[in-house]
């Protein structure tokens, strides 16, 4: 017997995604399943009641998913247990996603999810820092990345051309300034006070490490 069902689900996604496209929630339903399964055993995520997974989880990543710079490329830096990376890639299929994840435990979940809801996403299973220079993609996006600071900075050269960050009013203050990125768009959330979007473009040349994945 599912958690909940795929009307559920549709239902607590509508301030997010009002019209989710058909077969989405079915697809949630899967991965919300997994999670649930896996959570049980490992700890791949704090939020853990379905409902909280739906809205906060998915809701914010599918909302994510909707207000992109126009991209044909994308890492998610640190997607843990695949946010916002996997639901982007579930409402996106124009964009090639890369989950970057350096824990093993959680890069077995992704490969399990990946699998059973059989999408063409790419897992990069280390550390960011060990991709090669040239590795880079048009958009990065962050959230809730252990060390918001040095996160960022490592986050800088992998993107062409945007960053962004999944945050809340007091994390937004300590993302550092960034050489080659402007402020372009702070975004609120929907169903909260305090978490926000906040896009980043880049304003300068590209890197020395410049060159396509
Ligand atoms: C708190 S979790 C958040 C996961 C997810 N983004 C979310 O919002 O639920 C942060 C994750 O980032 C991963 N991480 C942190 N630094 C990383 C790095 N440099 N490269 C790859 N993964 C990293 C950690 O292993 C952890 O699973």
């Amino acid at each position: 017997m599912p958690s909940l069902t795929t009307q559920e689900i549709a239902k607590l996604l509508t301030p997010f995604l009002p019209a989710p496209p058909e077969g989405l929630p079915e697809k949630l339903a899967l991965y919300l399943e997994l999670l649930l399964k896996w959570n049980a055993r490992t700890n791949l995520t704090a939020i853990r009641t379905p409902a909280e997974i739906v809205t906060r989880h998915f809701g914010e990543s599918l909302f994510t998913a909707q207000i992109l710079p126009p991209t044909q490329t994308l890492l998610d830096y640190g997607t843990g247990a695949g946010f916002p990376g996997l639901p982007i890639a579930l409402l996106r299929p124009d964009i090639k996603v890369t989950l970057a994840e350096s824990q093993n435990k959680k890069v077995s979940f992704l490969r399990e999810a990946v699998r059973t809801l059989n999408i063409p996403v790419e897992i990069w299973a280390k550390r960011v820092e060990d991709m090669p220079p040239a590795q880079r993609y048009d958009t990065v996006t962050l959230r809730a990345v252990d060390a918001m600071v040095p996160a960022i900075q490592g986050a800088e050269p992998r993107a062409k051309n945007d960053l962004v960050i999944l945050t809340s009013q007091s994390g937004a203050k300590e993302i550092p300034t960034l050489p080659s990125f402007a402020p372009a768009q702070t975004t609120p959330m929907p169903q909260s006070e305090d978490r926000i979007i906040v896009t980043f473009k880049r304003t300068g040349s590209e890197q020395p490490t410049a060159g396509s994945q």
